[in-house]
């Protein structure tokens, strides 16, 4: 009896610490799983040892219960055999004992994780990985241990210069590892001997690295893969069946290799594949006709989804195969051939548009000038199409001879009516790019000022409400959004002036071309960003219920010198919902707009919140289809999230600010709020912003002490290498 009670007040302990455990991984962020090893030992200890005396110095083993769910406790504990006699003195000791002996061997665990990094790191990371070697192993960067703290569980070292082979002997004794990710190193060698010993081993990402040699047999006995990524070395050999065996499988990629033979038929449900690039041949298995056609391309496979197969196992065409050379020839023949035709058509086309235009020739060879016509005449301008859809546009004034611009605002470059029209048609223009509403030029006035200016297109609102809106547009003053300075209308043609933002646009910083020397943004900038961008669309949710932006996105976030942000765009979301639907990406619509002319202040907080994985991510959701988890950036969150491999969404350039760790994962659970499926779960644009000041002060007094404590004013934003 006594024994049963015990069991039944561990029990309620173990309920009682359940709630805080839960409280605490709520989020479901920090949480790992735990390892089977853990429970064996919990049963072996659940027969033999004491109850822990209270349940704020339960043992980790108790916490161990846990894992299995509530209602489990107290039915294990009445099903216990009957009890047995009382406990003799010796029998109590022996328990101590073994008890003793159990955390030990726990520490000794521990210990030997620590000698088995240190080893890893001597061999492939020098000082590439900076450890404290004298703080615990759990704390270094890139090392997650499992609750207790007790055994390493995940290595995630993506990007960080890592090279060699690694040796034998480093991360076999890591015997609980369920997660490696060493992608985008330059590892070299065979696929570790090491993994064999893993067998908890669920995520293995070894992609952007060197290793070579055939896939070994010991990586079909890790039964335990869910994730495997091996895109982009330089593995051959064939792709062997033995894949078959890894029935918890769903991603695999294997592209760009030398991976040669046939794809074998797979009795796997995988959600994510990739062959391509390879030099693989035969019949695509029909259990991967699903897939993307991409997930196949740069081999010599046929069968759906790619094209038929003939008799030869290869793609339908001719009987007899064509040799290179052949293809070669076809292939620049025709593009030549295309080339030719099209150069016909552009002369031609130009011919005849010069001929209806009467371009004057000073522009041929002269700077790039806004003309009478309204032609920015740049190279840009042209490809773009624009001469031909202006050509018949003449900025010379309505009829009522109104040629004027109407300015707002006070003090800055643009406003206080420091130009004409006149002045603004003479300046040089350069595009700089073109968007829903029509195209946005840099145009550069004789006197030196710079403003944009955006041509709007498709208005075919009334010139009085369109007025109005201008009025409210151009009375809307705050430090985070670009203000309109002034405007043009006429029946035929609609121009917006508002200030040049020179650093250009968040999404050119983050996704533009990596051109050397360009700045990775640092973690306090990219919070300076968020906070800036939120304060801004919180101003304009502070106009009413009715107030919305409609069209956030990153190119609508621009940068001052200093890089803080200015929302542009608003407003037009709702001139352009007048007439044409706006063609907002989808990346960043909410998923209740189904009908594109609508706007809300919850679909601009979901897009608000997609902006934000996009900073922590540095993933464009417009391209999301290109990520290789191949969905939309807040669902591909969630999946890796729910995973519980939070460390793998965040941008490689974030991953080196260690210190700030909760507070990305924090501002990751803000953004997911954000993107919360249904509206009414979304928290409203003040609240974001509280949260981001909360999540980003210590970050950011921090960085002001030091801007202060610099004394030359400037603000840096260089990554910390
Ligand atoms: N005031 C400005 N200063 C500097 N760059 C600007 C300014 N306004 C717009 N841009 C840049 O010009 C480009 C075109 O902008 P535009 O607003 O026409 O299209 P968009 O932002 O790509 O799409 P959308 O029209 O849907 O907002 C973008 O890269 C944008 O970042």
């Amino acid at each position: 009896n006594e024994d049963r009670e015990i069991k039944s007040k561990t029990c309620e302990e173990f309920n009682e610490c359940e709630g805080r455990v839960r409280t605490a991984t709520s989020f479901g962020l920090r949480r790992r799983k735990r390892s089977k090893k853990g429970f064996s030992t919990l049963e072996r200890k659940r027969t033999t040892s004491p109850p822990p005396s209270s349940s704020s110095s339960l043992s980790p083993v108790g916490l161990q219960v846990f894992s299995s769910p509530p209602q489990q406790c107290p039915r294990s504990a009445l099903s216990l055999s009957p009890p047995p006699p009382r406990m003799s003195t010796l029998t109590a000791l022996l328990l101590l004992l073994l008890s003793s002996c159990f955390l030990n061997v726990a520490r000794s665990d521990l210990a030997s994780d620590r000698v088995a990094l240190v080893a890893l790191r001597s061999a492939i990371g020098g000082r590439l990985l900076r450890w404290n070697l004298t703080d615990p192993p759990c704390t270094w960067a890139g090392v997650i241990c499992d609750q207790r703290r007790e055994q390493v569980v995940e290595l995630h070292f993506p990007g960080m210069g890592l090279s060699g082979s690694l040796p034998a002997g480093t991360i076999a004794n890591l015997t609980q590892l369920q997660t490696i990710s060493f992608r985008f190193n330059s590892l070299s060698g065979p696929i570790p001997p090491d993994l064999a010993s893993l067998s908890q081993l669920r995520n293995l990402y070894l992609q952007g690295n060197s290793f070579s040699g055939e896939l070994p047999a010991f990586l079909f006995a890790l039964q335990n893969l869910v994730r495997l990524n091996l895109a982009s070395n330089d593995l051959s050999g064939v792709i062997p069946p033995a894949f078959g065996n890894l029935t918890r499988l769903k991603t695999l990629f294997l592209e760009d290799n030398r991976f040669s033979g046939s794809i074998p038929d797979l009795n796997l449900t995988l959600d994510q594949f990739n062959v391509s690039s390879n030099q693989l041949t035969g019949t695509i298995p029909s259990k991967l006709s699903s897939m993307a056609q991409s997930a196949f391309a740069g081999n010599s496979l046929c069968g759906p989804p790619l094209k038929p197969c003939n008799a030869t196992g290869t793609g339908t065409g001719s009987g007899n195969k064509l040799s290179g050379g052949a293809i070669a020839g076809i292939v620049i023949g025709s593009v030549i051939g295309l080339f030719l035709i099209l150069l016909v058509l552009i002369i031609l086309c130009r011919r005849k548009s010069r001929g209806r235009s009467e371009k004057p020739k000073s522009l041929e060879s002269g700077p790039a000038k806004w003309t009478e016509a309204g032609i920015p005449q740049t190279r840009e301008a042209r490809s773009l199409g624009e001469s031909k859809a202006t050509s018949a546009v003449a900025i010379s004034g309505d009829r009522s001879g109104n040629k004027t611009l109407v300015f707002f605002g006070k003090g800055t470059s643009a406003s206080a009516a420091a130009f004409d029209l006149e002045d603004l048609l003479r300046a040089s223009a350069e595009v700089l790019g073109k968007g829903t509403f029509g195209t946005t030029y840099k145009a550069t006035l004789e006197t030196g000022t710079t403003v944009a200016v955006k041509r709007l297109k498709d208005v075919s609102i009334g010139e009085a409400e369109f007025r109005e809106r201008m009025r409210e547009i151009g009375a809307v003053e705050h430090e985070n959004l670009v203000g309109l300075r002034a405007y043009y209308y006429n029946k035929d043609e609609r121009l917006l002036v508002y200030d040049y933002l020179p650093t250009g646009s968040l999404s050119a910083l983050l996704h533009g071309n990596s051109v050397v020397g360009r700045t990775p943004l640092n973690w306090d900038t990219r919070c300076g960003i968020a906070l800036g961008a939120a304060r801004g669309i919180a101003h304009l949710h502070s106009g009413g219920t009715a107030t919305s932006h409609g069209n956030i996105k990153s190119s609508n976030v621009l940068l001052t010198n200093s890089y803080e942000a200015q929302v542009s765009d608003f407003g037009l979301a709702h001139i352009a919902a007048l007439t044409a639907p706006p063609n907002r990406v989808d990346g960043y619509r909410a998923p209740e707009l189904t009908n594109s002319h609508k706007v809300s202040q919850k679909a601009d907080v979901y897009s608000f919140g997609v902006l934000l994985l996009e900073l922590l991510t540095g993933k464009a959701p417009t391209h999301s289809l290109l990520n290789e988890e191949g969905v939309d950036l807040p669902r591909w969150v969630q999946s890796v999230v729910k995973e519980e491999w939070t460390a793998e969404v965040f941008d490689v350039e974030l991953l080196r600010y260690q210190d700030v760790e909760e507070d990305m994962v924090q501002l990751l659970q803000l953004a997911m709020h954000c993107t919360a499926q249904y509206p009414d779960k979304r928290p409203p644009m003040a609240q974001v912003v509280n949260k981001i000041e909360e999540i980003c002060r210590s970050s950011m007094l921090q960085e002001q002490e030091e801007h202060s404590g610099s004394g030359d004013g400037s603000y840096s934003h260089q990554t910390s290498v």
